[in-house]
């Protein structure tokens, strides 16, 4: 479901005299049905920079990411639009969101962009956040003045409410209290279980033990490293 085959990434620095930074080289990874793989590595080693990658917020500068069959070294952003709608999820850190758009609104988006008839949108969005405990007061509500904990149950509401073929999950149960955080690992249990292919950074090292099927150390990609 998710492949990479290839992939190389540096970042020019235009303000910094052009200084090239070589990030990863030679990344390949492949990610089945079902299967949950965790990225793991020193601060620095690429982790973050390769979920952009895989999500299309960075251009590769060689390889293939393949999503659902689709290429998205090569893809055009159209393309790659409709992938993030249909196959691909992304819970980020941070929930970003237009202002004055109520929660349950927000959280209903992602079904609704993938086609879902609007009341069958809410009705799931009223599920999900039921599940992680955001009270039913605050679903007509903007989430932009919810606390942290709040905005960031609503961010992983948001990212599960469609059942994506692929997710990417940067840190999802990061400052979660327990029961919560309970929440949000059947939440990936269950998306593996439907067949979900999930990349993840999960500094919660029980968490990764419990859902992760095996860690990918983004080390092993620096450029220079042996192969
Ligand atoms: N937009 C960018 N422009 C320039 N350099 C970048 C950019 N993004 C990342 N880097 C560099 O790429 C390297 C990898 O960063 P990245 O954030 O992917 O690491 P990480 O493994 O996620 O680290 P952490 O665990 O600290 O979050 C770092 O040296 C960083 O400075």
């Amino acid at each position: 479901m998710i492949e990479l085959r290839d992939v190389r990434k540096t970042f020019t620095l235009h303000n910094q005299g052009a200084a090239v930074i070589d990030v990863l080289d030679r990344v390949t990874l492949s990610v089945a049905r079902g299967e949950c793989v965790a990225l793991t590595g020193a601060s620095g080693a690429g982790k973050s920079t390769l979920m952009r990658l895989i999500y299309g917020n960075y251009k590769a500068q060689g390889g293939r990411i393949e999503v659902g069959g689709v290429d998205l070294v090569t893809a055009m952003p159209r393309e790659v639009i409709r992938v993030r709608r249909e196959v691909l999820g992304h819970v980020s850190q941070f929930l970003r969101v237009v202002p004055r758009v109520p929660t349950l609104d927000v959280v209903a988006d992602p079904l609704l962009l993938a086609g879902a008839a609007p009341e069958e949108a809410r009705e799931a969005a009223a599920g999900l956040l039921e599940r992680v405990n955001i009270p039913r007061a605050l679903w007509s509500l903007s989430p932009t003045t919810f606390s942290g904990g709040e905005q960031q149950r609503v961010n992983i509401a948001r990212g599960f409410v469609h059942p994506y073929p692929a997710l990417l999950l940067d840190e999802p149960t990061a400052s979660l209290d327990p029961a919560n955080r309970e929440v949000v690992l059947a939440l990936i249990e269950e998306a593996k279980a439907r067949g979900a292919a999930i990349v993840g950074i999960f500094h919660d090292a029980a968490a990764r033990a419990r859902v992760c099927d095996r860690e990918v150390d983004v080390s092993r990609f620096a450029p220079g490293a042996a192969a």
